[in-house]
């Protein structure tokens, strides 16, 4: 927002955490001199009722609004306060970082990902509209939805899988260093999440429980029905081993299809893109180095991933680019010097 011209006012209970984001360039720390058009409140779940309420209270901005993980619950808690909600507009972003706090913030988190807002009957259209204006100056896109609805939709995509990730890198902690110095790309996708910090999670768990439970039972089914087939994978009859393998195919299957479903970029389907892997060292500007050379290529990069080599100062950079130009990416870069994945 402070790049795009907004004056922000930053307030934390930590005022240590305030400075500090004011210092990184995401508005001031000193606090407003009247009434602001807006107030965001960024507080674990747990507090966003009281925090709005103070804030209410205190005739502190013309429109409220928080970014809670949970809709159903915080409104409820603000509806018990008595409190007038015709300027409150419960919002989340479907964006984050596994760590807290100013230092793992980015200012292009939300950019081109949903943006729940939650309006009621009793929100007024002036509200609604700073809302999305808020969610227009940050690029993501907005979503309108009921509050209970929206909790039972990130259950599925978001709570849940939470909780799953949580229990492969569970699996983790006890593990022989032998294994667990072989970890590669596929676990850091699956468990990246599991390190967020766990204060947060309860609140949101607690304020999500029942749907939660649904869906991880659901997922301990898959489980069973997995172990099963892997057992009868284990058997010495033919019969019993190609029953199996069809389960575990099924399951992988299953997989396929919901993985497929997975919106790309600005919640668009998925684009088939082609991947060039080259190899790059950790020396400062390799990156900006490469784009340059893509972009002398001709060729538009979709997207970028970074892959890191264990206890390796390499790794590779998987550019992702429309499959009609990755062989003149390939063949541009390799004249340029860059060592290429095969
Ligand atoms: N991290 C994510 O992935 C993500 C994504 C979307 C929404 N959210 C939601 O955003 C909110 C903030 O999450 P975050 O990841 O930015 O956390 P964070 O830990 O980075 O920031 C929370 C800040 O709130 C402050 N704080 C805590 N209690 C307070 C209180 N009572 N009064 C004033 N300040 C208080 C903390 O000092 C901290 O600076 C949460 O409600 C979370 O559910 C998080
Ligand atoms: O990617 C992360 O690190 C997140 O924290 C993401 C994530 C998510 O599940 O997508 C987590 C919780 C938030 O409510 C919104 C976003």
């Amino acid at each position: 927002l402070a790049s795009r011209g907004v004056t922000v006012h930053l307030a934390d209970h930590d005022q240590a955490q305030a400075r500090t984001a004011a210092a990184l360039g995401a508005g001031t720390d000193e606090p407003p001199e009247g009434v602001v058009d807006l107030c965001v409140v960024a507080v674990p779940p747990a507090h966003v009722a009281a925090q709005l309420a103070d804030a209410m209270r205190a005739g502190t901005a013309r429109a409220y609004l928080d970014v809670a993980s949970v809709k159903g619950g915080p409104r409820r808690e603000l509806e018990a306060l008595g409190l007038d909600l015709t300027s409150y507009i419960g919002t989340h972003p479907m964006s984050g970082r596994e760590r807290s706090g100013p230092l793992a913030a980015t200012a292009d988190l939300f950019e081109g990902r949903p943006w729940v807002l939650t309006p009621t009957r009793d929100t007024d259209t002036e509200v609604l509209n700073i809302a999305l204006e808020l969610v227009a100056l940050c690029r993501a896109v907005p979503v309108v939805m009921d509050a209970d609805a929206h909790d039972r939709a990130v259950a599925l995509v978001s709570h849940m899988p939470h909780l799953v990730s949580t229990m492969v890198a569970a699996r983790l902690e006890n593990a022989e260093e032998s294994a667990v110095r072989l970890c590669g790309q596929g676990i850091r996708d699956v468990t990246r999440i599991a390190g967020s910090d766990p204060q947060m999670w309860i609140d949101i768990l607690s304020a999500n429980p029942g749907p939660v439970a649904d869906l991880l039972s659901a997922v301990a089914g898959d489980l069973e029905e997995t172990v099963r087939s892997l057992r009868s994978l284990q058997s010495a009859d033919d019969a019993k081993r190609h029953e199996g393998a069809e389960g575990v195919e099924a399951m992988l299957r299953r997989g396929n299809a919901g993985q497929a479903r997975v919106p790309g970029k600005h919640g668009a389907a998925p684009a088939a893109y082609e991947i060039v892997a080259v190899l790059i060292s950790d020396q400062p500007g390799e990156l900006a180095r490469i784009f340059a050379d893509a972009g002398a290529a001709g060729v538009n990069v979709e997207d970028v991933r970074i892959e890191h080599a264990t206890g390796q100062q390499a790794g590779f950079v998987q550019l992702m680019v429309q499959p009609a130009a990755a062989p003149k990416l390939a063949a541009s870069l390799r004249e340029r010097g860059w060592a290429m994945r095969q």
